[in-house]
């Protein structure tokens, strides 16, 4: 039997009973659940990832609905316990839903909630943030000072990668890959090669205007190209940031053979998911191409790395924190909760999960709909005319 798991209530005598797995940040995500007749039981218990028996302990007799993290094994014990205790819905607070086994929560009938949109800039901005700190060895440099190794200014000091003029590669050119895009094209006048499935017009447009905008004034115009395969990108690229979801055409995407293809001197930039770059593959390449180097957000088997990364000078490192500005991850929570409280009180689903603003405005009530559910279709639920 599991030990029991610690709880704060909001609202006890509330109608419907909602879960979140985590605090999350900000307030009004609990205050739009309470106005709208809901408990809110918040697990509180100080234990970063929660098992399958934790969660089900949570979920209990009777619950409406749940908000839960990434880190989450979502698949059918989890729904068989939520739809048992009469849930209708589950949110995953994050955009990525890799965690959750979709087709099982459509088999019970449980709507999936993700967060998209809040969190495209924020996320591209660590990526920007990795792409600046790893081509100017800001990390590397930054330890060298505090161990006291300064002794005066030297030509050959920390010499990095100028971006300027140089090419940048994105894999994945959805909303968080075009809007990296759009920052290392126009803040520091890359040009731009990039592979999806989809041609992403809107960018193409973008860079076409920049381009324009700079041969005006005289300056060299940006250019942009649709690769017709990844190694293309690959090849062509200096700098090369990862954006696509994470499925069982995207494990793996950076491999051996592939790392093999890119420049010696290349940057590569993840801030999708850990498993789309082999990364006991990754730490070989590094060992033996030292003028390679990558910044990681996200990692294969979180929250470890594979041996060896931690020791190489030519990676850094964060723990998962594209997404953690203040007004995003309370975004992030306000989507998670309208998901889940759209669903139980029956609301239409949103007619565009890239248009969430209307939700994220403090100073007006949230439209009566659903943010974004990711198996709507499947569920056949209807879609707001708003
Ligand atoms: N590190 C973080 O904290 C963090 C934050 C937000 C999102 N993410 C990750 O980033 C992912 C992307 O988020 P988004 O909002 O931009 O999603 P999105 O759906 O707008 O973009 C994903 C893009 O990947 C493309 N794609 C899918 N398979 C591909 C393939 N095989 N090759 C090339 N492109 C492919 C899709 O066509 C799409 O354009 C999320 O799924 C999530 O896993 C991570
Ligand atoms: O998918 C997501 O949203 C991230 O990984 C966390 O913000």
């Amino acid at each position: 039997m599991a030990k029991p798991v610690s709880i704060e209530v909001w609202n006890p005598n509330g109608k419907y009973r909602v879960v979140s797995t985590k605090p999350m940040p900000g307030t009004r995500w609990i205050n739009l659940l309470i106005q709208q007749d809901c408990r809110v039981e918040i697990c509180t218990q100080k234990k970063t990832i929660l098992s399958v028996e934790d969660i089900i302990q949570l979920i209990g007799d009777k619950c409406d609905g749940v908000i839960g993290q990434l880190t989450e094994d979502w698949g059918e014990e989890l729904f068989k316990a939520l739809s048992r205790a009469g849930g209708k819905a589950f949110s995953n607070m994050a955009v990525g839903y890799n965690n959750v086994d979709v087709n099982v929560a459509t088999k019970y009938g449980v709507a999936v909630g993700n967060t998209p949109g809040v969190l495209t800039e924020t996320t591209a901005e660590l990526a920007a943030s990795l792409t600046l700190a790893a081509a100017r060895r800001i990390v590397e440099a930054d330890e060298f000072m505090r161990a006291g190794l300064y002794d005066g200014w030297l030509p050959h000091l920390f010499v990095g990668n100028l971006l300027k003029g140089q090419t940048v590669g994105v894999i994945g050119a959805g909303r968080i890959g075009s809007a990296y895009a759009r920052m290392m094209v126009e803040g520091f006048k890359m040009n731009l090669i990039y592979f999806d499935l989809y041609q992403s017009t809107r960018l193409e447009k973008f860079v076409t205007a920049y381009g324009e905008f700079l041969k005006a004034n005289g300056e060299k115009p940006v250019t942009w190209k649709r690769a017709s395969s990844m190694d293309e990108v690959l090849q062509q690229a200096d700098i090369i940031s990862l954006h696509p979801v994470l499925d069982k055409t995207t494990y793996h995407l950076v491999n051996k053979e592939r790392l093999s293809k890119m420049k010696k001197e290349a940057i590569l930039i993840n801030c999708s998911r850990g498993p789309v770059i082999d990364e006991a593959a990754l730490v070989d390449h590094l060992r033996e191409n030292p003028m390679f180097r990558v910044g990681l957000d996200v990692f294969e088997d979180e929250p470890y790395m594979k041996p060896g990364l931690s020791e190489m000078k030519n990676a850094i490192v964060v723990p998962h924190i594209a997404s953690a500005s203040k007004w995003t991850r309370e975004g992030m929570a306000t989507l998670a909760a309208l998901n889940v409280l759209g669903k139980i009180k029956g609301y239409p689903i949103w007619f565009d999960a890239n248009r969430v603003e209307p939700f994220l405005n403090e100073n007006t009530p949230p439209p009566a709909a659903c943010p974004s559910i990711v198996n709507a279709k499947a569920l056949g639920l209807p879609v707001s005319k708003l």
